[in-house]
């Protein structure tokens, strides 16, 4: 059985008053969902030494655990501040960064190899939504970005139509649920079964209180990552309670 999971991605946001909101949401973070926040990533240790129930989580993380890449930060740093999560593959990471499949895989690789469980991102922008090709590119995007290793322990994969993210849009039930079937076929036939049923599949893009039991009764949809709607309690809040009653 999946265990759902809400994350919530801060992406450049927040503060160290912000930790406030750790604090605030503590309460809902109950036995029955599991609950990850992804700060800045200078925020992460002090996170971590509040958070109680609720999982701490980096937003990106380098392919390698140490070494000449100013500016950047490893997996390994982070496991050490207290994180148990690493998001890669952000979309946002994939424009800003130009980062390719090929470094997702890489720097999943070194989520795992530092103890983390890495949350892949994939999605399909507009144009390649209305061109009929939503289905080619989480193929690709997963196959690419998801290397041989996976177990349902050290991956959960997030399905984010770019366009949807910080827009208002959301896909229709049916789309969501399209994307998230597919995935969880393609992780069976490379993985076998017991692996890929176990994998957990969040939907994010502008996930709110009050599209997210609909989102959360949707085919093979384990949870989500929430951007905007994660940075105050009174708002993801009621995304965690709406999950934990899915
Ligand atoms: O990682 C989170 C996603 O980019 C979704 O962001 P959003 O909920 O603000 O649309």
């Amino acid at each position: 059985m999946r265990r759902k999971l809400a994350a919530g991605n801060w992406k450049m946001n927040g503060s160290v008053a912000a930790l406030a909101q750790i604090e605030a949401m503590k309460p809902a973070a109950t036995d029955a969902i599991d609950v990850l926040i992804c700060p800045p990533a200078l925020l992460v240790a002090q996170a971590a030494t509040i958070s109680g129930d609720i999982a701490v989580g980096g937003q990106d993380c380098h392919a390698n655990a140490s070494g000449a890449h100013t500016g950047d930060t490893s997996a390994v740093m982070l496991k050490e501040a207290g994180a148990s999560h690493v998001i890669t593959g952000h979309s946002e990471r994939r424009t800003d960064h130009a980062e390719s499949d090929e470094n997702v895989a890489a720097k999943s690789q070194a989520a795992w190899d530092a103890g983390l469980i890495a949350v892949i991102c994939i999605g399909e922008t507009l144009d390649e939504r209305e061109g009929g090709e939503t289905l080619n590119v989480i193929g690709t995007q997963l196959a690419g970005s998801v290397p041989d290793g996976a177990t349902a322990e050290n991956t959960v994969v997030a399905y984010e139509p770019v366009w949807a993210i910080g827009t208002g849009k959301v896909p229709t039930l049916d789309q969501i649920g399209e994307v998230h079937d597919f995935m969880r076929a393609e992780l069976e036939k490379r993985f076998g079964k017991d692996i890929a049923g176990g994998v957990r599949l969040l939907y994010g893009g502008s996930v709110k209180a009050s599209n997210a039991t609909e989102i959360f009764a949707t085919s093979n949809v384990d949870g989500a990552l929430v951007g905007g709607a994660s940075l105050k309690a009174d708002d993801f809040v009621p995304i965690m309670t709406a999950l934990a009653a899915s």
